[in-house]
């Protein structure tokens, strides 16, 4: 029989949520002819994931409501405009939008481990904090 381990497991948590905004852009670098540089739309995505260590009162990293507070100014910047007409997303590529996002999240950099921004259902790009 397997002894009972008294020993809780240690555990790395992470929680994340995710949202959306409808936007339009164009991509005003890609080449000729290159069907991005129309104006078009994308129903975007954005999840954001938060780690850390789970407060043994609340049991929970951080309120979920938390993240969705942070993230209601960045809603009103974006949904439904064109993304090129927002200061710093002249160029609005799903690499520079999350950039764009994080940097602009109020506990980003403490916090949150991973941000991804999908275009497209098969369209994403992720970015994390660099170490160091
Ligand atoms: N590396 C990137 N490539 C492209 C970006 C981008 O932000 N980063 N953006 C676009 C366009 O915004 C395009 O609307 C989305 O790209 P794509 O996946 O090609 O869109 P489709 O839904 O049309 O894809 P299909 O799989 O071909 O139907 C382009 N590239
Ligand atoms: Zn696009």
């Amino acid at each position: 029989m397997e002894p009972v381990s008294t020993k809780k497991a240690s555990l790395v948590t992470e929680i994340s949520k995710e949202f959306t905004f409808e936007a339009a852009h164009r991509l005003p670098n890609v080449p000729p002819g290159h069907k991005c540089s129309r104006v078009h739309g994308h129903s975007y995505r954005i999840e954001i994931t938060v780690r850390g260590p789970v407060d043994p009162h609340f049991g929970w990293i951080v309120d979920f409501a938390e993240l969705n507070a942070a993230w209601q100014p960045l809603h009103a910047l974006l949904d439904h405009r064109l993304l090129n007409d927002v200061p710093g997303l002249e160029n609005p590529t799903s690499e520079l939008l999350a950039a764009w996002v994080f940097e602009r999240l109020s506990f980003a950099t403490a916090r949150v481990v991973k941000l991804r921004v999908s275009e497209t259902c098969t369209s994403q790009c992720t970015v994390y904090p660099a170490e160091g």
